[in-house]
């Protein structure tokens, strides 16, 4: 479901990578300077806001399927949107450290209102959130009215025609179009507090998770320019250059898989997993752990641990080559954690992550910024383990896909 929103989103960051269209018409292929943090954190938010709510809030569209046809109230949206985002990440930083810390804490709640500011922010992102819920019923409604069931529900969206027969947009089905549809029969259940919730949640795990790891994952391959050669092989000998890489290649590209499992070995996205709390008493290690308390699972000391890894600071996706896809290597390997609250977005994250640099290697070359320096792979502070200094590379469009590319 919603392939191809992954595949317009990726295409569109490939387009803006490469620069002007003129530029590649006139066989001007000069590697050009781009902040790929940015790049990468554009992407995976356009993604998720196109699957719940069909908007695009990052670079402009004007093929989106959206109700708020007008562009100017488009852009005020997409600017609210944008500083909800940008004050909730601040405020997030510095309220962890309160968590951890009872001084911090006390300072940053009680003496700097941190906690005011937390809920001032919470109604600010609940009413943007009722907002897209409120569009989306009303677009319903209006297409149940005015179409038939079928094509009020669009769901599946792996069909390329956009078009209705007045060559109209079809609407497609969004998640909160499911939730709303879940909520006729279950109103009790699928409030719509508990479809703001849900929309916070994807947002939040499923937007820097996947973004970080594409970031972490470039800036490996720069410093490892035989990985990502043996990588671009594998993809024109599976792929070819007729065509960009699509969803169903990734099956086939197991050097690509390779890669991104070992760059979440290196370095996961949730390094301590979510605190568990153990049900029942047991014992780990040793050490007797009564019922009920929190347990932070260390997922970033166990996947670097030189006892159970070999060489575990060396970035050798080799080491994966031949093992069966999926595989968690016992619990040695578990940057999505495991059983009931394990990561319930991990094929998602795969897809993307797995789309999204297949197509960066297929289409471009590239270079560091400064090729007598590596890329610096300090990780910064933060719970989704940021690197320190956010990426930028140097890239141009791969001669031999030239022709491809100029049509995108
Ligand atoms: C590379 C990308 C991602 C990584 C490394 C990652 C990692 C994780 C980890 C380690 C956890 C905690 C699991 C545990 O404690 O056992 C988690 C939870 C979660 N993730 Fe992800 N995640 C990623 C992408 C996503 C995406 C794309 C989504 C949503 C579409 C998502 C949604 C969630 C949710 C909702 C939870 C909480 C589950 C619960 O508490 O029951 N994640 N993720």
């Amino acid at each position: 479901m919603f392939s191809n929103i992954r595949a317009d989103e990726v295409r569109s960051m490939i387009r803006r990578l490469i620069g002007s269209r003129s530029s590649i018409d006139g066989g001007y292929y000069e590697y050009r300077t781009v902040d790929m943090k940015s790049t990468f954190t554009e992407l995976t938010l356009n993604i998720m806001m196109r699957m719940i709510a069909g908007k695009r809030y990052y670079g402009r569209d004007d093929d989106q399927l959206e109700e708020v046809r007008d562009h100017d109230e488009l852009d005020h949206e997409a600017r609210r949107f944008r500083e909800i985002l940008k004050d909730t990440m601040a405020l997030s930083v510095a309220t962890n450290i309160g968590d951890f810390n009872g001084v911090l804490r006390w300072v940053g709640y009680y003496f700097f209102g941190a906690e005011k500011e937390m809920v001032r922010l919470k109604e600010k992102r609940d009413e943007f959130m009722q907002e897209l819920i409120e569009q989306r019923r009303r677009l319903l409604t209006k297409s149940s009215r005015s179409s038939s069931p079928e094509e009020s529900s669009g769901g599946d969206d792996d069909d390329d025609d956009d078009d209705d027969q007045g060559g109209r947009k079809r609407e497609k089905m969004t998640m909160i179009d499911v939730l709303l549809s879940l909520q006729r029969n279950e109103p009790d259940c699928y409030t719509d507090h508990m479809i703001r919730g849900v929309i916070g949640v994807l947002i939040s795990a499923g937007t820097d998770t996947s973004a970080g790891t594409m970031e972490w994952a470039m800036s490996l391959l720069l410093n490892n320019p035989d990985v990502l050669k043996k990588a671009q092989t594998e993809i024109d000998a599976q792929v070819g250059r007729d065509r960009t890489v699509n969803e169903s290649d990734l099956i086939k590209l197991p050097y690509l898989h390779a890669i991104i499992i070992e760059t979440l070995r290196m370095y996961p996205a949730g390094p301590l997993l979510s605190p568990h709390e153990s049900s029942e008493e047991c014992t780990i290690g040793g050490f007797r752990i009564p019922r009920g308390t929190m347990l932070l699972v260390n997922v970033w000391a166990i996947q670097n641990d030189p006892e159970l890894w070999d060489e575990p600071s060396k970035f050798k996706p080799e080491r994966f080559e031949g093992v069966e896809g999926g595989s968690r290597e016992g619990f040695k390997l578990m940057p999505f954690g495991s059983g009931r609250r394990g990561c319930p977005g991990e094929g998602l994250a795969m897809r993307v992550v797995g789309l999204a640099l297949g197509s960066l290697i297929q289409c471009l070359d590239w270079e560091r910024v400064n090729w007598d320096d590596m890329v610096d792979m300090t990780e910064g502070s933060g719970l989704a383990l940021p690197k320190a200094q956010p990426l930028e590379a140097m890239c141009r469009p791969r001669l031999n896909m030239l022709n491809l590319l100029s049509q995108l």
